[in-house]
This record gives C-alpha cells, structure tokens and sequence, in this order.
C-alpha cells in the first residue's frame, strides 16, 4: 500500500500542502506528528511506551543463532540483565544457548508475529541480524530477496510503529567494483554485484529515509569480515578467515578458496560486538550520519598463513579458488575507512593480526586442554 494512503487526515494535509520537493519542511512536521508506516485506522493517533534513559533497554535480536548473534547476547546480557535480552531465529537453540536466557522463535517474514513478540515483551531496542551472507545468497537469489528486503521492510515498520532503537548491521560488501577500494570511503558510489550487497545498500538507504521521515532511531555499522574462535561462519566470502584456524588445528592443513593475495577488511568478534554496543548508546547527538563503516584491520589469505606459520611452522596452505567468492572478493574495499566513527562517537579497535591470531589460538588450546581434562 502507497505510504501516502496510510497517513492520517493531518498528515495527509501536511504532506500535500508542502510546497517544491518539500523535503526539510515535511521531515519535520511528520516527526512531530509521529504516525507509522502500517497504521491500520487512519486517524488513530500513535502511542509509543516512553523510556526514561535510565531504564535498560529490552532488547531483541532476530537472527541470533548465527555467527555474532549469541555473543552479542552474552555482552548485552551481562550489562542489562540476563531477561532484558531475547535471542531469536527460526533454528532450533543448541542446549546450551536454550538454558542461557529468553529464546524464542521468530520468523522475520511473519509481521504479526514480530508485531506481537514486539508488544508482549515490551521491546525496546532490536538488532536485526537475519540475512543471508554474500555466498549462500547468490546461490539463493530469491530466498535472499525475501529475507534480506521483505524481511527488512517488516522490520523497519515495526520499529518505527513501536519507537524502537533499530540496529541494522551493513557489511563491506555494500560496496562494489566501481567504489574506491582502498580505502574506501563511507559516502561514495556503492553499486555492490551481489543481492547481498544490493540490499544491504537498500536497509542503509530504507533505515536513512525512516529515520528521516518518521523519526526512527536508525543505527547502522558497515562490519568487515568478523573472526571468531566459538561460533562459525554462516556462509560469506570471508569465512576461510575462521575456516584456516579450524583447519590449522585439526590436521595442519588448509585449502584456501581466495587467491593468496585477496586483501579485505576483517575485524575479531569482540570489537565487532562492542561496536555495536557503543553505536547503540551513543548519545543521539554524537551521530552526525546513521551508517558508519568501522574497521580494525585487513590482510590477505597469505598474510594471515604467515602469522600463523609465526606459531605453527607446520602449517601448510594450497589455494583451490572457488570463483564465485573470489569474483565477489575482487568487488569489495581492501582498506575502510572509518575515520567518521572514530571522530563522532569515539570508536576505536583493540585487535590488529598478531593480537586476533594469539587470540584465537589461545581459544583452541584452553578449549583442547578442557577437552583433555574431561
Ligand atoms: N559475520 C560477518 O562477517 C558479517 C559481516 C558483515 C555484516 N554481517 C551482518 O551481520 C548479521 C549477522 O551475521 P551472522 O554472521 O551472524 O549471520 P549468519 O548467517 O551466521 O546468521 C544469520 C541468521 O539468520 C537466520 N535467519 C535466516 N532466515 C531467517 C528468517 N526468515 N527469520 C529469522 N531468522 C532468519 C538464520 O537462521 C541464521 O541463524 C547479518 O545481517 C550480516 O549481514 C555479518
Ligand atoms: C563480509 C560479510 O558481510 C560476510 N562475512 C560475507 O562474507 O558475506
């Protein structure tokens, strides 16, 4: 339905008696008056539960059983309490994650369903991580249409009818073969070449306009490729990053599906999750834009054998490319940069390579050495 049908009688006459393009005029008139997309009753007025700031937000993640979802519950879980935090996703929880705090099923493609989980929890905030990544997507175009776009549009309108703080993460792969790649600037051409990109770059440009026209509390961070040691990749371009560790481990053997030389921008899950942390509390006035790249490092598969080989001389790597991923690889920035976050709302990373590689084999060990124990 054309939005200009769902506004209320005011809203209509704002709208329509707003003179030229009406921009700036309009944005504001329709924050005060604060409607939703997919108000039903056309003159019912719009009632959101107010937060007094000191309140802990009630949060919900959708799409929390992938590769940052259940980290990303632990640390919120840890500052705003453990039922403050609802992890959702159509999989079914490991036990562990089940018994670790509120989990419930959701499927972002169901508007009703997210509308009432929304309500009978009394959500505040909602970070919305259900998509599917740059490799599964392109060999699911559709699937991905529907999750990453259809499933964003439900989204939004819930956060803007319920005035919600939304968190959207976008990715490097918003960014394509004719953006400058290293580095790569926030504002520049994005013309990404694959779905995954194309809607990423659609959730920057929709949460932008909500937030513009109803005043919705959009926060978005570009992530680079994340690390993590406890949790794996849910089928991108940069998983081999997680894979060579797994793989080093195991049998000292990896077969890398990138060329040696393929530079992208990664970053381990910590200052990923803290990032997002940091963008959500920033104080409103901090955000001089709503879409942030953020960045921490970047190497290539042969740069990170090679600081691997620095603690595991054993380490032998081939390269078998998989030409999908690297063409997508070949699209993406090599460099970001961040130096808009870094100003505006004080972000900064803690891990380069020599600090993630130690990091990561710490993990294995302490986790082999339990393992040992039992
Ligand atoms: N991991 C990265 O390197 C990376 C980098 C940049 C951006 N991101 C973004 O961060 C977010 C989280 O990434 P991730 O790596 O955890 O992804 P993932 O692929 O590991 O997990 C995505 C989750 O979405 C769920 N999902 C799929 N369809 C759904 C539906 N219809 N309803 C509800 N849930 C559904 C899946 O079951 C899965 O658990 C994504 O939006 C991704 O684009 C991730
Ligand atoms: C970079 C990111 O968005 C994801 N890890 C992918 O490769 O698809």
């Amino acid at each position: 339905m054309p939005v200009i049908r769902t506004l209320s009688k005011v809203a209509k006459q704002i709208l329509l008696s707003t003179p030229g393009c009406g921009c700036q005029p309009l944005t504001v008139a329709v924050r005060n008056i604060s409607f939703s997309p997919r108000q039903v009753t056309s003159d019912a007025s719009f009632h959101s539960v107010s937060f007094s700031e000191t309140d802990h937000p009630k949060v919900l993640i959708t799409g929390g059983l992938g590769q940052l979802g259940v980290g990303l519950a632990k640390m919120l879980r840890k500052r705003f309490g453990k039922n403050n935090v609802i992890l959702s996703d159509i999989r079914k929880p490991p036990s562990s994650v089940f018994h670790s705090g509120p989990f419930i099923y959701s499927d972002i493609l169901d508007y009703k369903n997210l509308r009432e989980i929304v309500v009978n929890n009394r959500i505040t905030w909602l970070v919305h991580y259900s998509a599917l990544l740059s490799a599964v997507g392109e060999a699911n175009v559709a699937l991905a249409r529907s999750v990453n776009i259809t499933g964003l549009h439900n989204i939004l309108d819930i956060a803007a009818e319920h005035g919600l703080r939304l968190f959207v993460p976008s990715t490097i792969g918003a960014f394509g073969p004719t953006s400058p790649r290293n580095p790569t600037p926030d504002l520049c051409v994005q013309r990404p070449r694959t779905i995954y990109g194309v809607s990423k770059v659609h959730a920057e440009l929709m949460g932008e306009y909500y937030h513009h026209r109803y005043g919705l509390d959009f926060r978005c961070l570009r992530y680079p490729g994340i690390i993590s040691a406890d949790s794996m990749p849910g089928g991108g371009t940069t998983d081999y990053a997680v894979q060579i560790f797994h793989d080093a481990i195991k049998s000292s053997k990896f077969q890398c599906n990138l060329r040696p030389d393929t530079r992208l921008p990664m970053m381990y899950i910590d200052d990923c999750l803290r990032a997002t942390l940091e963008v959500m509390e920033a104080p409103v006035d901090t955000l001089t834009m709503r879409t942030y790249n953020i960045n921490a490092m970047s190497f290539s598969p042969e740069e990170l054998a090679q600081e691997l080989q620095k603690q595991m001389p054993e380490l032998e790597v081939t390269y078998d490319i998989d030409h999908v991923r690297q063409a997508i690889a070949d699209s993406w920035p090599m460099n970001f940069d961040d130096s808009n976050a870094r100003r505006d709302w004080g972000w900064k990373h803690d891990y380069d390579l020599p600090e993630l590689v130690q990091t990561m084999l710490n993990f294995f060990d302490a986790e082999s050495r339990m393992a040992g124990a039992n």
